[in-house]
């Protein structure tokens, strides 16, 4: 078995405290340096089993050791890291989310020259769940509204989730519809009646929700209701530790969780 070393950008985060902790009991895998933002509290502590590897804030520094970078971030750091790892041929696990057109089409240059994961969810559970969601719209193209609802912790930053969003560009791709077109981001006054062909968000933050997301598709006479709740960031954790395995024989490309995870058609 080949050890993949793999350095975790964010390291003193909630997914980059979480991803450490995967390094250490996975058996293929080894901690091979942390990054921190600049002028952070976190910056020379020292993080993972021991004999410990220091949060920097100079990739050169961070990077050194790594094959692999898994980033959880912010949308500014993760293209300044993918810059280098670009550079200098490292794999890139990309978790962050709340990037612009500009930021995206970055991501996808820069996987010309390296391999590059890029998924708004990690979890084995809601990478099924859009799968789900591309059958039902199809089968619902007709007569049924179609909301996302989501709510997460008082931490975040974004808005909705990119997962909520990752879900809203598959039900319009299933349905023929461009999400930047049909998207309806909140309500409030006199909205008039619903557009039918509209796709709703509605955003919950609060306390320590670590991320719920629920379709609805809403008809007359009846509703359904397609949900998937993360109880631990774990399932995220891991499904990181899987795109590595996935990207440790890929030089470049642009993939994303259901490549990881064989659920394309
Ligand atoms: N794809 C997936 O499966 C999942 C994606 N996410 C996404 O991951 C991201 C991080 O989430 P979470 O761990 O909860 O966030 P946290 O705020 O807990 O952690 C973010 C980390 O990134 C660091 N950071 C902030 N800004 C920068 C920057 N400009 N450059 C470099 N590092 C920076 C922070 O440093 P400091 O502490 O010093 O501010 C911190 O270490 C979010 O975009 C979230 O949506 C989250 C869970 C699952
Ligand atoms: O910020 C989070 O916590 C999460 N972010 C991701 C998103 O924006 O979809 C994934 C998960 O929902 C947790």
């Amino acid at each position: 078995m080949n050890q993949m070393n793999i350095a975790v950008a964010g390291a003193d985060g909630r997914m980059g405290r979480m991803l450490v902790d995967a390094l250490g009991a996975a058996p293929d895998a080894v901690l091979a340096g942390a990054l921190g933002l600049a002028g952070s509290p976190a910056i020379g502590q020292l993080v993972g089993p021991a004999p410990g590897v220091t949060i920097e804030a100079e990739l050169g520094a961070g990077l050194s050791g790594a094959d692999f970078l898994i980033d959880f971030t912010r949308p500014e750091g993760t293209l300044r890291h993918l810059a280098y790892c670009a550079e200098h041929g490292i794999k890139l696990i990309i978790g962050t989310t709340g990037f612009d057109d500009a930021g995206k089409a970055a991501i996808a240059a820069a996987a010309e020259k390296t391999a590059i994961m890029f998924a708004p969810n990690m979890s084995v559970g809601v990478n099924v769940t859009l799968k789900l969601l591309e059958l039902a719209a199809k089968s619902m193209a007709e007569g049924y509204d179609i909301e996302i609802i989501e709510a997460h912790h008082r931490h975040k930053v974004d808005a909705p989730s990119g997962t909520a969003l990752k879900m809203g560009e598959v039900i319009a791709d299933a349905l023929g519809r461009d999400l930047k077109q049909c998207a309806v981001y909140g309500r409030e006054g006199v909205t008039g009646e619903r557009d039918p062909s509209t796709i709703g968000f509605a955003t919950i933050r609060g306390g320590d929700i670590i991320g719920d997301h629920t379709v609805l598709f809403a008809g007359t006479g009846e509703r359904i209701e397609i949900s998937h709740k993360s109880s631990s960031r774990a399932s995220y954790a891991s499904g990181a530790l899987r795109a590595c395995r996935f990207l440790a024989d890929k030089a470049t490309g642009l993939y994303d969780m259901q490549d990881v995870l064989a659920l394309k058609d």
